[in-house]
């Protein structure tokens, strides 16, 4: 484990086959993938769809166990998301693609945050000092303190993913993990998001964890950046270099494809 590292991912192995599949050659999904990730970095993963980002993320967040490999978190090994300590489980968040989806729409969000503290006890405000702390939190992402008492059904994609920003930021997370976070909302909406996340990971010492298949959000987001393709890492760069010389052919492709379809 190098010593700054954060979150360490070791030769990670995922396949959905079954065995027979597996012997008749049948490809993993993820296959060897290792990175480390500083305290303070946001690393983006990139890759096109299928190449087995959202799987290395839902691996790191403890909902997909692998075949092989290690996850260390502080230096400690982690498990699947039912063996780890609530500690871990309350420092590692998630925040999904589809914000609607991703919270119960019948609830309100001063409900949906008070529950992660009901889960947490050991990070909930003080007594009477819950709505207090949800009028804070909502400020911290750009809401209103009226959005409290608002139904998730009743809010925009983009106010959405700031509520579910928000209930990540209640645990008092050390590492975010966004899979397409930005994807299912506007492009304006899509920077506005970015910008809020990377001065939250600023403000608040966080690492980030970005996946994403669009490589105009990892110019926005990204320090560091690691190419998936087909189940394999290809390529780890700074973002400048990356996108100033990139190294593998794959990436190159990707860089490729990306600038035909700005000019398109
Ligand atoms: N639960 C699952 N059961 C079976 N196969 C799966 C499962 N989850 C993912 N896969 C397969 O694993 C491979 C990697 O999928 P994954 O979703 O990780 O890729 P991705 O790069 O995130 O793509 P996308 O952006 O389209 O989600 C794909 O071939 C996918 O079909």
């Amino acid at each position: 484990m190098s010593a700054s590292a954060l979150l360490e991912v070791s030769d990670l192995v995922v396949n959905f086959h079954s065995r027979r599949e597996r012997r008749a050659g049948k490809p993993n999904a993820v296959d060897g993938v290792s990175f480390a990730l500083r305290p303070d970095e946001t690393l983006a993963i990139v890759g096109e769809s299928g190449s087995g980002k959202t799987t290395v993320a839902r691996c790191v967040v403890g909902l997909q166990a692998p075949q092989e490999g290690v996850i260390r978190y502080d230096g400690a090994a982690i498990g699947p998301v039912s063996k780890r300590s609530p500690a871990t489980r309350r420092a590692i968040q998630m925040v999904f693609q589809d914000p609607a989806a991703s919270l119960n729409p019948r609830m309100t969000v001063r409900s949906i945050i008070s529950e992660t503290w009901r889960t947490h006890p050991s990070v909930a405000p003080d007594g009477r000092a819950w709505d207090a702390a949800i009028e804070e939190l909502l400020a911290d992402v750009g809401l209103d303190p009226g959005v409290a008492d608002r139904r998730a059904a009743a809010l925009s994609g983009g106010q959405c993913q700031r509520v579910s920003i928000a209930r990540a930021l209640s645990l008092r997370p050390r590492l975010l993990v966004c899979d397409e976070a930005v994807s299912a909302l506007d492009v304006s909406v899509q920077s506005q998001i970015l910008r809020l996340l990377a001065g939250l990971r600023a403000a608040r010492g966080l690492a980030i964890l970005f996946i994403t298949h669009d490589l105009g959000v990892v110019r926005q987001i990204a320090d560091r950046v690691a190419v998936m393709h087909r189940g394999g890492l290809v390529e780890t760069a700074t973002a400048d270099d990356l996108f100033d010389r990139p190294g593998h052919p794959y990436t190159k492709k990707l860089l490729e494809a990306a600038l035909d379809l700005e000019g398109a």
